[in-house]
This record gives C-alpha cells, sequence and structure tokens, in this order.
C-alpha cells in the first residue's frame, strides 16, 4: 500500500511574465505560484509531503499530444525579441509568450510526468504539482488561454504508454472548458474505444477477426462558466450535448455554468449526480485533476462563490477511486488569497487529515439544476447509473444558447448588475477551519480475546459510574449484564473522546449492534447536534429514535417498508439487498452523499446489522465516503461474530485508501427505480436529492 503525498514546485517556473499590455492576460502572474508554495510552507504542510524534484518533458513526451511544426515553432520564442515574441502570441488566442516561457512550459510538463512516476511507481499514494504555465486549453498545434503545452493530457497519455494504464479518469474543476483536453481525446484514433466494447468478425465470412478489447479510455469530465457560450472560449462544443464522438461516444462529460454566482451545493451535486456515479462505473486507474481554483470564490475570471472547503470536499471523494491514484495539477486561480487557500485545502486531504464541515448547504440553483438535468439527460444512454434519468421537457429547461457562429444571437437578460459592478463587488469569505489530526486517529472497543488491529488503539471496557447512572434508567435489563453495561458505558466515553477530537474514529464489536447504536445515540452530548445513522443491512430500527431531526436513520437493505419513510427516516430497499455492489453504491452516491451533506452530522454511526451480505470492498467504500461528514468522527458498530470486518474497517478509518470496485454494470432497473423513486419524495425535505428544476420553488 503506498503511502505519502508528492508536491513537485521550482521556482523556476515562475521566472516568466506578460512582457506588454494586454487586459486579458495580465492576471496570469508569477506571484500565483509562489503565494500557493509559500502558504504550504506557513501551514507545515510542504514539509509533510514528499519533496519531488522537476524535471523537462522531453519531445519524445510533448509529442505525445502536440505536433511537431508546433513544437518546433515553439523551441524557437526563447531566441525571439520582443517583437517577435508579440507577432508570434498574435497566432494564438488569450496566451501570451515570454524568452523563458518554453523552459516552464516544459517543466510543467515534466511536473506531471514526475507525478505519474511517482504514484505509478508507489513511491507515493497521491500528490499535487504547482505548475506553471497551466495545459488544459492548449491544443495539438496551438497555445491557448495562458497554455503552452498540455500538462495533463501528456500525462494520461505517458500513464497509459509507460504503465499500461487501462483507464484515466480527468476531472477538470477549472472554471474555463479544458478543450485542449476534449480536442485530445475525443477524436484519438488510438486511445478512445469506450469501455472495452467487443467487436468481433468472423473468419469465414472473410471479414477481419478483431477482438477490440480496447479498454484504453480517457474520461474527461469538465464542469466550467458557460453563460450559453458568451463565456470565454464561447465554444459550440462546451455545451453539455459534446458526449465524444464515436467510440469515445460518453467519455467525454461537460457541465456549463450558465450563470455565476455557483456555491459548494451546486458543486456537490453535479459530484453526487454526475461525475460520481460515472466514475464509479467507469472504474478508473489512474485519476488526473485539472486542478484550476478559478472555480472558487474571489476568482476575477470565474465569479462563482464556492470556498476554498470545497476543494477538500472534492478531493477525498475522488480519492476513494483508483485505490487512491490521484494526481493534482495546478491549471488556474487568480485571486492570490483563495487560490493558495484553495491549494492548501487540497494538500491537506491528500495528506489525509480529518475534512472540515461544510456548513449551511442547500440546495442547487435552479441553472445549475438545468445544466444538471441537460447532461444526465445526454449521458444517459452510456452510463447506467444515469439510464433512468427523467428526460428534460421544454417546460423546465430553459437553456438557450447564442449561437454565436449562425449569428444568430437571442435578447441578453438584463443582468441586475452591469459588468463592472460585478467585478467589483468585493467577495468576503472565512479563512478556512483548521483541521487538526486528533491524537488517537482510530480507536476500538474489542473483546479481549479479538486483537486490535496496528495503528488503532484499543479502549479498555470499564464501567463510568456516570454514565452507568444515566445508562441504568435507560437500560433497565442490561443493568445486570456487566459486560453489557462496561461496553455501552464505554462506547458513550468513546463518542465523547470524539468529541473533543481526541479520537477521530472509533469501531467496535457488540453483542447487540441496534441496542448499541439506541445507547450511543441516546447518551451523546447535547451539544452534539446531529448524529447521522446509517444502517446497512436487514433488522427493525425503532423508528422513534429519529426524534425532533437530531437524529437522521437511513438504512440500506432488502426488507425496508417504505411507509414508515420521514425526512429523518430514510429506509432503500435494495432487491437483492446490500450484495448488489452497483444498486449499493447508487443508493450511497444518488441518495446518502446529499442527504449526508446537507444534514451535515456532528457524529456517524455505522452499523453493520447482522447477516448484512454486504461484501468488504463496498464496505470500504461506504466507510472512506462516510469520513466526508462530521469532520471524520465515524463510529462503527458490528456484531461480535464479524471479527474478520474489523481489519478492513480499521485501515479505512486509518486512512488507507478504499481498493477500487471492478466496473460496475448498470444497477438493476428495481434498484434504480427504488432510489429514484425515494429520491423524488425526499427532495422536498433534502433540496441537495434534486436533480431536475421541475422542482425548485
Ligand atoms: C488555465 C485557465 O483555464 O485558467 N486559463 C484561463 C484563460 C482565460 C482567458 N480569457
Ligand atoms: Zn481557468
Amino acid at each position: 500500500m503506498a503511502h505519502g503525498t508528492a508536491l513537485i514546485y521550482d521556482e523556476e517556473m515562475t521566472k516568466y511574465k506578460l512582457l506588454w499590455v494586454d487586459p486579458a492576460c495580465k492576471i496570469e502572474v508569477p506571484e500565483r505560484l509562489s503565494v500557493s508554495y509559500e502558504a504550504l510552507v506557513r501551514n507545515g504542510l510542504a514539509d509533510r509531503c514528499v519533496s519531488i524534484p522537476v524535471r523537462e518533458a522531453t519531445d519524445a513526451e510533448i509529442l505525445l499530444v502536440h505536433s511537431d511544426e508546433y513544437l518546433e515553432a515553439v523551441k524557437k520564442t526563447p531566441y525571439m525579441t520582443l517583437e517577435d515574441l508579440k507577432e508570434f502570441t498574435l497566432q494564438f488566442g488569450d496566451v501570451y509568450f515570454h524568452p523563458n516561457i518554453y523552459r516552464c512550459a516544459k517543466l510543467a510538463a515534466g511536473s506531471a510526468l514526475q507525478l505519474v512516476d511517482s504514484v505509478m511507481m508507489e513511491r507515493v499514494r497521491n500528490g499535487m504539482a504547482l505548475v506553471r504555465p497551466p495545459g488544459h486549453h492548449s491544443m495539438r498545434s496551438a497555445a491557448s488561454g495562458f497554455c503552452v503545452f498540455n500538462n495533463v493530457a501528456i500525462a494520461a497519455r505517458y500513464a497509459k504508454q509507460k504503465y499500461g494504464v487501462k483507464r484515466v479518469l480527468i476531472v477538470d474543476w477549472d472554471i474555463h472548458h479544458g478543450q485542449g483536453v476534449q480536442y485530445c481525446f475525443e477524436d484519438d484514433p488510438r486511445g478512445v474505444f469506450g469501455k472495452g466494447r467487443i467487436i468481433f468478425g468472423c473468419l469465414k465470412c472473410n471479414i477481419l477477426v478483431f477482438v477490440l478489447f480496447i479498454f484504453n479510455s480517457v474520461l474527461y469530465f469538465s464542469w466550467h462558466r458557460y453563460e450559453h457560450q458568451k463565456f470565454w472560449p464561447q465554444l459550440r462544443e462546451s455545451d453539455y450535448d459534446s458526449v465524444g464522438k464515436e467510440k469515445g461516444a460518453g467519455f467525454n462529460i461537460n457541465l456549463p455554468w450558465n450563470q455565476v454566482g455557483m456555491e459548494n451545493s451546486d458543486y456537490l451535486s453535479v459530484f453526487c449526480h454526475v461525475l460520481l456515479p460515472v466514475a464509479y462505473e467507469f472504474c478508473p486507474d489512474l485519476v488526473l485533476v485539472c486542478a484550476g481554483f478559478d472555480s472558487a470564490i474571489g476568482d476575477p475570471e470565474g465569479e462563482m462563490c464556492a470556498t476554498p472547503d470545497i476543494f477538500a470536499h472534492l478531493t477525498h471523494l475522488l480519492m476513494n477511486l483508483a485505490g487512491g491514484r490521484l494526481c493534482a495539477v495546478l491549471e488556474g486561480g487568480y485571486n492570490l488569497t483563495s487560490l493558495p487557500q484553495s491549494v492548501c485545502q487540497t494538500v491537506q486531504t491528500l495528506l489525509g487529515d480529518p475534512l472540515p464541515q461544510l456548513a449551511n448547504l442547500s440546495g442547487p440553483c435552479r441553472s445549475a439544476l438545468e445544466s444538471l438535468q441537460c447532461l444526465r439527460s445526454a449521458q444517459k444512454q452510456y452510463w447506467g447509473s444515469l439510464k433512468h434519468t427523467a428526460s428534460p421537457t421544454a417546460a423546465n429547461i430553459s437553456t438557450k444558447r447564442i449561437r454565436i457562429a449562425e449569428g444568430e444571437v437571442e435578447e441578453e437578460e438584463k443582468t441586475e448588475l452591469g459588468e463592472e459592478e460585478k467585478n467589483s463587488e468585493e467577495k468576503v469569505w472565512h479563512e478556512p477551519p483548521k483541521r487538526p489530526c486528533p491524537p488517537i486517529r482510530a480507536a476500538s472497543v474489542l473483546p479481549d480475546d479479538v486483537a486490535c488491529p496496528d495503528g488503532c488503539k484499543r479502549i479498555t471496557k470499564d464501567i463510568h459510574p456516570l454514565v452507568v447512572s444515566r445508562l441504568k434508567d435507560h437500560l433497565v435489563q442490561e443493568a445486570e449484564d456487566g459486560d453489557a453495561l462496561a461496553t455501552f458505558s464505554t462506547l458513550v466515553s468513546l463518542v465523547q473522546k470524539m468529541e473533543k477530537n481526541e479520537v477521530g474514529s472509533g469501531l467496535a464489536l457488540v453483542g447487540d449492534v441496534i441496542k448499541a447504536m439506541m445507547c450511543v445515540v441516546q447518551h451523546v452530548s447535547p451539544d452534539l447536534n446531529r448524529v447521522l445513522v446509517v444502517c446497512v443491512g436487514n433488522g427493525k430500527i425503532p423508528s422513534h429514535i429519529s426524534r425532533d431531526g437530531k437524529v437522521l436513520v437511513l438504512q440500506i437493505s432488502s426488507d425496508a417498508s417504505e411507509e414508515q419513510q420521514s425526512k429523518h427516516y430514510i429506509s432503500v430497499c435494495l432487491q437483492k439487498g446490500c450484495c448488489n455492489t452497483s444498486g449499493f453504491m447508487q443508493a450511497v452516491l444518488g441518495l446518502l452523499l446529499p442527504v449526508g451533506y446537507e444534514y451535515n452530522p456532528d457524529l456517524v454511526v455505522l452499523v453493520r446489522m447482522p447477516d448484512s451480505g454486504v461484501c468488504d470492498v463496498v464496505w470500504k467504500q461506504l466507510t472512506g465516503l462516510l469520513q466526508s461528514f462530521a469532520k471524520g468522527h465515524t463510529l462503527v458498530l458490528m456484531q461480535e461474530k464479524e471479527n474478520s470486518c474489523v481489519g478492513p474497517t480499521a485501515s479505512i478509518l486509518l486512512g488507507d485508501p478504499a481498493p477500487p470496485l471492478e466496473t460496475l454494470q448498470a444497477p438493476d432497473r428495481e434498484d434504480v427505480d427504488a432510489v429514484e423513486r425515494l429520491r423524488r419524495r425526499l427532495q422536498a425535505d433534502w433540496k441537495l436529492l434534486q436533480t431536475t428544476s421541475e422542482y425548485t420553488s
């Protein structure tokens, strides 16, 4: 199991800048890189990383994506006069050249490759490359949008060629569309043949027998400010209906933001309702992130309102894929306050620190819902997890697109603020909260004959007089059973330690998981406002538990009775119960995650019901995903005889990545229907469950 987080940075990449007046390029300054690195140093994050040296990408590596003539032309720029540089720049859009930019562009691309090497050779688990110039706009024979070489596209090709990586997921959370990446992989003759489609011919009828077991594929996901094609680069092919070509259909996913001001809720709903379901189905071997932070609040380009701590969560949600192999490469980010904060949030998550709680999430705004629905509808024919998406009706979709090419321009909606007022509106946001690591990362309460997993701290059972007195009046029948009392009072004191952040998470083997859960829930201290209880497997949970919203129960099983549903008592009934991986993950990603984020609990209690049938890999994925909530304070309760679950559960609570699920088959129709039915019923209560705009008030 690889450990460690790589950090790649060299101040050489700060040594180029704009040498003439160009309003479009003046925001791309060297300080972007230096303030980001200095913030990592100041916050003690840089020296917790494995420092990997930069190197220049070779010609051959650059030619994986770019044409020979383009490379040869760029090679000449170091020797150009200022006039020649201006002249050379004119052929491209929104980019500038400098005598030292070629060297820096080779270092930026080379940094991405160093990162891929470190992760694929398992010298580290994941990492981040702080580079300049960015890459995702540059095309085969063109520079664009401050980009010279396409760092991440080169890294994807390099990973496939050198390490035989079959499936690469590229997530581009920069606020601009990385058209360079889209072009590179949408018509790549070698690369994108889809999810291993098998095409057989037949010798006898003289047709070539060829098996295109082509698992080589690159799935590119990008969200970007679009405003119905009004925003740079104003491309028709940046819209949601660009899904990839021929064999690549379904492997290009564009989520256009048609309004500015998008918030954390908008970003999370796109992750939960599009990216994650598809990513789990795709089952990548490697995740590359075009980590642009102009999608953060305060950025002059993005004009969005998502706070820097959102990147802690986006990073964490992707770390459960590809066995944790994640390479983040800096793209954009132009606000010199939110950029370093966002970089620190990202690196701190890569290092495995507890996640910050995201406060007052609501639902996605109407415009985001329209884009979400259009995208899910455009992609549903390619992805089982989206198969049963309701198609947009004209009524609830008002997307209009100004076809600049056709010269057909619809009346522009008047925005209440003029362009200049909007820009001048100074955004303010809180400094992201500290994310201290508790002295004990994971604790265990186990029978004496069960070994405590490495890294875990055993909490010896003892009777806490104060606790017991309160327990006794609740658990009369246990009063005589000394062991049960000891266990329950130890669990209660364990939760108290979590509240004080002395302990991160805990796991326990108990005689009766439901009783233990009830006891914990009834005895958490009053300043623990909300407890999320996730029950996996069949079993009756007393419905009075979710009183006054202090407790939210979500049960996934095969016998849940649906009529009991309420806002705080949700039971998902899966035909084949918890052993059906794709149905289970559909429920986790499409229901549990959104509701969990909106509920924002202070404690998570994960209960593994007896004979739940849930398989280890899915159990580990769930345990890992639940770390998103309550600053990682999860208490896992399992039945005494399930000793074999102790090790796997502990490894996740200690920060190991969950192993990847194999490529998910499409979920069963009944399960998707069950999840969809529940989603529709509950979305009035839980706005993050919405995926269509017909429900917004
Ligand atoms: C890397 C990037 O996506 O932030 N570049 C943005 C270029 C904007 C040009 N108007
Ligand atoms: Zn950008």
